[in-house]
Parts: structure tokens; C-alpha cells; sequence
């Protein structure tokens, strides 16, 4: 389970889920059966049986055979677009960690490692009083890689993240750059700022992709991730 990873991100829509798929397909690339998993997911749409999210099924799609049933990829599919608190106060759910540790510990048993996409940024609470902090050591605890959206603000957004993320005493083993904004001026020069301003490896850029953003593991090398000295303790 060394090459179990937790996805998070600067914002809501910054490049989690293109990345987490990528990351599927980088580590099955290297010989592992690997499974996605979005515990949480906030906007869903109902196919006649149960909520489900697209993040979820992308993730779901991903995942190396046997594919499991969609309730372990994502336990909580909340149907409204918002805050998973507001989102699952409005279908009365109560968002425990415990199914969550439950569905991961199904997927860990059935492959040799479980990419976990967050939601939105590191600081959007599951619930009230529920960090993604509490998920990530609740599962491993999971190193922790922060995808980056490409757009003007993110060296603030990621130097921040990064910050709360070593503060809340996870391992960030790196971040990775999504071109979400074709229109970015000085794209060069922001990935040189972030590269001498986070104190993690890059392991990748994603350019963007246009409308179909497939195939992203080609731009990703986790050596720095996976050929690092890990940490002493238990993990994920
Ligand atoms: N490198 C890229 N090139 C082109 N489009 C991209 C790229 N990265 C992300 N996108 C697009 O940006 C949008 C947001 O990406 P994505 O859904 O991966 O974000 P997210 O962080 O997972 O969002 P959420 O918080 O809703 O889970 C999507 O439409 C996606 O296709
Ligand atoms: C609906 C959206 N795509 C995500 N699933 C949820 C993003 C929650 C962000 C909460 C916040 O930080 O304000
Ligand atoms: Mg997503």
C-alpha cells in the first residue's frame, strides 16, 4: 500500500480528477493493480438505480480489474453541486469517516494500491469539524499530492495549501500542475515561482488538453514520490 495517495488540490475544478485518473494509469503502468476512489462527492444525478457522480465513474473506469461496485468508490454521492456539509445537509445525511475507512479498506484488500481523490481544496471540511486532514491520516496515513490549477493566483493558493497540509502533519510528497487556463500569460515563469516556492518535488505538468483531457499520466514522473525514503510509521 506504499503507492496508496491522497489527491488534493487548490481549489474546486483545478485538475483532482484528470490528475487522479492520470495517477490510476501512471502507477497500473508500473505493474500495479490500482482502484480510484472519491469517497465524497458532491453533485450527482440519479441513473434510475443510485446517485453517482462523474469524478466517481472516471475514477471507477479507471480502476484495474476486478472493478468494484460503485459504493466503494464512492460511499457519500450527494446530489447537489456545493460544500459536502450543505450538501449533505439538505438529504439529511450524516457524513461519518467510518463507511469511508470501511469502502477503503474493501479496495486496498483487492489492489496493491488506492488513489483517493479529496474534495475541493485541502480546507473544505467533509463536515463541521471534519478536516480532509482527519480522512487522509484516518487511511494511512496517506502522503498527500497537491494538484496545482494553472491560473493567475495559484502560487498563493499552493504555497497556502501546501502550508496547512504540512502544518496538519501529513507527508506532501510533491504537486503537479494542470493547464486549466489556456489563456494564463507567463506560464513559464509561474511554474518557476512555484517550483522555487513550494518546498516539494513537481512531478508534472499536465498541458492543457483541450475538451477531451485524456491521457495526462504521460506527463506525470513520480519518481520523486515513489523513489523517496518513506517516512517511518504505519501506512496506508
Ligand atoms: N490539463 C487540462 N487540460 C484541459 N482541461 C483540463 C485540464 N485539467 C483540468 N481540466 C478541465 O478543468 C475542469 C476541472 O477539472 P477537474 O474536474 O479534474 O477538477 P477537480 O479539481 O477534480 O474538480 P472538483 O473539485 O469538482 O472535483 C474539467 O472540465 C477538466 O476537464
Ligand atoms: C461541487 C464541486 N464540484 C465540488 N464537488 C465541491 C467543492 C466544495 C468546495 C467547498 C468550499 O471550499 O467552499
Ligand atoms: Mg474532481
Amino acid at each position: 500500500m506504499g503507492e496508496s495517495i491522497y489527491v488534493t488540490g487548490t481549489d474546486t475544478g483545478v485538475g483532482k480528477t484528470v490528475v487522479s485518473v492520470a495517477l490510476v494509469a501512471a502507477l497500473r503502468a508500473r505493474g500495479l493493480d490500482v482502484a480510484g476512489m472519491k469517497p465524497v462527492a458532491s453533485g450527482c444525478t440519479f441513473n434510475g438505480q443510485v446517485w453517482c457522480n462523474t469524478d466517481a465513474l472516471a475514477l471507477q473506469s479507471a480502476t484495474s480489474p476486478p472493478v468494484p461496485e460503485y459504493a466503494l468508490v464512492n460511499p457519500f454521492a450527494l446530489p447537489e453541486p456545493t460544500a459536502p456539509e450543505i450538501a449533505a445537509a439538505l438529504v439529511d445525511v450524516q457524513l461519518t469517516l467510518q463507511p469511508i475507512e470501511h469502502a477503503y479498506r474493501a479496495l486496498a484488500g483487492s489492489h496493491q494500491a488506492v488513489v483517493v481523490e479529496g474534495v475541493g481544496g485541502w480546507m473544505a471540511p467533509l463536515a463541521a469539524g471534519k478536516d480532509q486532514a482527519e480522512l487522509a491520516r484516518r487511511l494511512g496515513p496517506l502522503p498527500v499530492v497537491l494538484v496545482v490549477g494553472l491560473r493567475l493566483g495559484c502560487i498563493n493558493h499552493a504555497r497556502l495549501s501546501a502550508r496547512a497540509i504540512i502544518d496538519d502533519g501529513l507527508e506532501l510528497v510533491g504537486w503537479i500542475g494542470s493547464a486549466i487556463d489556456p489563456e494564463l500569460g507567463w506560464p513559464e515563469q509561474t511554474l518557476e515561482a512555484l517550483r522555487r516556492e513550494l518546498p516539494v518535488p513537481c512531478l508534472g505538468v499536465v498541458p492543457n488538453l483541450g475538451d477531451r483531457p485524456d491521457g495526462a499520466e504521460r506527463y506525470l514522473d513520480l519518481t520523486p514520490w515513489l523513489g523517496r525514503e518513506a517516512p517511518a510509521g504505519p501506512r496506508g
